[in-house]
């Protein structure tokens, strides 16, 4: 409602609002009724007046209204507290009279009718407290100035106030401060290296969403350190104390995976425990369920997964009872998914909710930068492990440096080893790298050809053989359908094989 549709038209201003208020409490009312007859208008007026003072005496903030002569035409019950006056015995005087007085000292309202313009200034009160008071001009439609609006506050408050945000800030930045060390140290202990800029992007992305309990995708080239990154998010999050549970969609058989992730009830199939076993889900309770190789999951199990995301629940096989969970799912692929899901092998729903945010690790190639660093960590690892001292020399790095790496960080920890292996001297050189690099063992594989070097049991050959290609194929391709079509043999094959080799 707005005053001015309520106050009857001749009353434009505090001080006639003021008299106005005065002939009502005083039993004037004649005088106000001749003024304006119709009582209706009068008795809205009465309340609205009434609704307004109180709203202004329950301000915080001291208010002082006056004219474009100084004559004071209003002064709320907070002002006149901290003034320790009796508005009435000051409505109708000049502020100068307030200033004679010493009541406040200068004024911000005279100090506008001068520049015409808001001021805002410090004043000292009688009782030696300062405030801060600003002042406003308010013009007329004719660019004349009518009323002057000065409202006053303790500065000790606001210093009090300003000390106390001060203190926050500091707070603050000291907790984010203290997450960042956190964050550090994590890296450092997983030793995550990340000198390149596209892998310092990728790391502060990974410091921005960890704390999120976001669904997150993490893609990337095979051995580019999509794991790594998995379990780095999970030590960096809140979920830090609780598990974190892997799991290699790729790695197990078709059959077995929904009893592995879900659970099963006692007795749900032939061979299932009479007492029921708990799934992967469950174990990561509270923590982490990393899904390695998301794009090898079969499309029944998509569903199930996305209802998980989706409602934080699902069935164990063989029973009907939802159980619900709060586990975080960070999931991987190597595979292009979108291309998946156009030739319809994965869920383009399940896509969607993955994808919610996707963090992309570049492949090796591309942030050369990372390798000296990288050779340094594995040569050092590798030292301890095998109690060597062998280092490595420039001109090997700069071999190092323009290698295209396809296996990426896995294909570069694996080199570094043979070469400290097989290598004889304590520096490791260019032939010492040409001669173990993955390129020169694909020649030999690309000839087909198996040597064999010596005399042992035929079973145990031919088992070490299905080992070594069982592996090898999987480390190439990182896809259990891809390895076993390199093979010729089916991907249930591949499963079973590299869960009998991986164990
Ligand atoms: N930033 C890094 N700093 C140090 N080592 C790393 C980094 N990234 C990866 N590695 C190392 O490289 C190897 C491969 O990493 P990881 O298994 O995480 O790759 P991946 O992308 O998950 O591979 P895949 O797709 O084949 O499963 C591991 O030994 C890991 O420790």
């Amino acid at each position: 409602m707005r005053l001015d549709t309520i106050v009857p038209k001749n009353l434009i201003c505090l001080s006639d609002i003021r008299e106005y208020e005065k002939e009502v409490y005083q039993d004037k009312a004649d005088f106000v009724i001749e003024k304006k007859k119709d009582s209706d208008e009068f008795e809205k007026f009465k309340n609205v007046l009434k609704y307004y003072t109180l709203i202004f005496d329950f301000f915080e903030e001291e208010i002082l209204v006056s004219d474009n002569t100084g004559k004071i035409l209003f002064i709320n019950q907070k002002s006149a507290d901290v003034m320790g006056i009796d508005p009435e015995d000051y409505i109708g005087e000049n502020i100068n009279d307030l200033v004679d007085r010493k009541i406040f000292n200068p004024s911000a309202t005279l100090n506008v009718l001068k520049e015409r313009k808001r001021v805002d200034l410090l004043i000292r009160l009688k009782s030696g407290e300062q405030r801060l008071a600003s002042a406003v001009p308010i013009f007329d439609q004719d660019g004349e100035m009518e009323l002057i609006i000065c409202t006053s506050k303790n500065v000790l408050e606001i210093v009090k106030l300003e000390e106390k945000l001060e203190r926050r800030n500091k707070k603050i930045s000291e907790q984010s401060e203290q997450i960042n060390q956190l964050q550090r140290e994590i890296m450092a202990q997983n030793n995550f290296i990340s000198v390149s800029g596209e892998m310092k992007d990728v790391v502060n992305k990974v410091n921005k969403l960890a704390h999120f309990d976001v669904t997150l995708l993490v893609t990337g080239e095979t051995g580019v350190g999509k794991g790594v990154l998995a379990r780095t998010i999970h030590q960096i999050s809140d979920r830090r104390n609780k598990p974190f549970i892997k799991v290699n969609c790729g790695l197990i058989p078709e059959n077995l995976l929904d009893s592995e992730l879900f659970g099963y009830e006692g007795g749900a199939f032939t061979g299932a425990d009479a007492k029921g076993k708990v799934g992967k889900f469950e174990l990561a309770d509270g923590g982490t369920l990393f899904l390695d190789e998301i794009g090898e999951m079969p499309m029944s199990l998509q569903v199930k997964l996305l209802d998980f995301i989706q409602d934080k629940e699902f069935t164990r096989v063989g029973g009907t009872k939802k159980q619900v969970v709060d586990t975080r799912i960070v999931a991987a692929t190597n595979r292009d998914l979108i291309k998946m899901v156009e030739k319809g092998s994965f869920r383009k729903d399940l896509l969607f909710r993955l994808n919610t945010v996707n963090i992309e690790i570049p492949p090796l190639r591309n942030r050369v930068e990372d390798i000296p660093e990288l050779v340094e960590h594995f040569i050092n690892k590798f030292n301890t492990k095998y109690m060597m001292k062998k280092r490595i020399m420039a001109e090997t790095v700069q071999e190092l440096l323009v290698y295209d790496w396809p296996g990426n960080i896995r294909e570069l920890e694996h080199v570094i080893e043979r070469m400290m292996l097989m290598s004889d001297g304590n520096y490791l050189t260019s032939e010492d790298f040409r001669i173990n690099a993955a390129s020169r063992t694909k020649g030999h594989a690309e000839a087909g050809r198996v040597f064999c070097t010596g005399i042992m049991p035929y079973k145990e050959a031919k088992r070490e053989l299905e080992r070594q290609l069982i592996l090898k194929a999987y480390e190439k391709y990182r896809s259990t359908y891809k390895a076993a079509e390199s093979l010729g043999i089916n991907q249930s094959t591949v499963s079973k094989l590299l869960k009998k080799y991986s164990e």
